[in-house]
């Protein structure tokens, strides 16, 4: 195998985003979407997803994350915790104002650029990941769950892919993540059911690795976690990690465009606003009850 063609071939960052014409600036450092803090002596990352109230991804999020991937990829951090700084909600998902009502097309695609790089930026990132979903990880919550390599999660709280009952396909590379995580059958009950998962039926499946019941103890099985590679080197772990997932990361890296478009194309039809127009209605009409 042709190592040094694989490690350009890997070289995240500026090989996708120039093929797209966009580049990292900070969007938002004073609105402090993500807080990193890092610890100089276990080299552990601690990435806290900070946008308050429940965290629903925006582009301006996205473009924050993926300017922390390469400050983590930079800075050869030892291994990265994704949390939630938000009570009770790890993600939300998608911010659904990004999706209703009939998005502009210009910040449509660059907002679902910015989702295909984050996720690209995390899916092969060349550190050990783990999720703490410390609260609830509906849809984009999840996808940033299972993009992890390991996860733990609080007791109580509720995870899944709930994209079809909100009238959203989740787009094939999503799929994908989550065939990497569960078996087969599982993975499409999940995805075509919509259903919800608490914490322990998602460990039963295998959807998580561990329950934890506070952060000192998420932490401290992360710390094992990141362990069990402190023997291997690094740019081994890195490039395995990477051609194992490479099939799931060319599938987007080659039809990142038309992925773009048929996702557009899908949500402004007027069906699929409808849709998402009563279930967004339906979760501000929730207080009111
Ligand atoms: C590596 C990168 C991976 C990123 C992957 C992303 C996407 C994957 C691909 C495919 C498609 C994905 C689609 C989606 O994600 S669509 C979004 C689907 N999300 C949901 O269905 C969750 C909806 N929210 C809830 O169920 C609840 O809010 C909650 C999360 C359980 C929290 O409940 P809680 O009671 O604590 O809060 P509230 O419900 O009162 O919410 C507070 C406030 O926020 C508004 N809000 C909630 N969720 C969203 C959202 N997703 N977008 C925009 N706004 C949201 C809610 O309406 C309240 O607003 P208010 O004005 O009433 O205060």
């Amino acid at each position: 195998m042709n190592f040094s063609r694989l490690i350009k071939n890997c070289s995240i960052p500026s090989r996708w985003l120039l093929a797209n014409n966009i580049r990292y600036q900070s969007s938002s450092a004073a609105q402090n979407l993500i807080q990193v803090d890092i610890n100089e002596e276990t080299g552990v990352s601690v990435v806290s997803l900070n946008r308050k109230p429940v965290n629903s991804l925006s582009l301006e999020l996205f473009k924050d994350f993926c300017g922390v991937m390469d400050d983590l990829e930079r800075e050869k951090v030892r291994g990265m915790v994704l949390k939630s700084s938000c009570d009770n909600v790890f993600s939300s998902g998608l911010d659904i104002t990004e999706l209703y009502p009939n998005p502009s097309e210009e910040r449509f695609e660059a907002f679902w650029l910015w989702f295909q790089e984050s996720w690209l930026k995390l899916y092969a990132s060349s550190f050990p990941t783990v999720a703490f979903v410390n609260g609830h990880a509906p849809a984009g919550g999840c996808v940033f769950a299972i993009s992890c390599e390991y996860r733990l999660m609080l007791p109580y709280y509720k995870i899944g892919l709930n994209e079809a009952p909100v009238g959203i396909v989740a787009t094939e590379w999503v799929m994908n993540s989550l065939r990497a995580v569960l078996p087969g059958k599982n993975a499409e009950r999940l995805l075509t059911s919509g259903r919800l998962l608490d914490t322990q039926e998602a460990f039963d499946i295998g959807l998580i690795d561990q329950i934890v019941n506070n952060e000192e103890e998420a932490m401290a099985r992360s710390e094992e976690f990141f362990a069990t590679f402190d023997n291997v080197p690094k740019l081994a772990r890195a490039l395995t990690k990477q051609v194992y997932r490479k099939n799931d990361l060319n599938q987007l890296i080659k039809n990142r465009s038309s992925d773009a478009k048929q996702f557009l194309n899908h949500i402004l039809r007027p069906e699929t606003q409808k849709i998402i127009g009563s279930y967004f209605k339906s979760l501000k009409d929730r207080k009111k009850d």
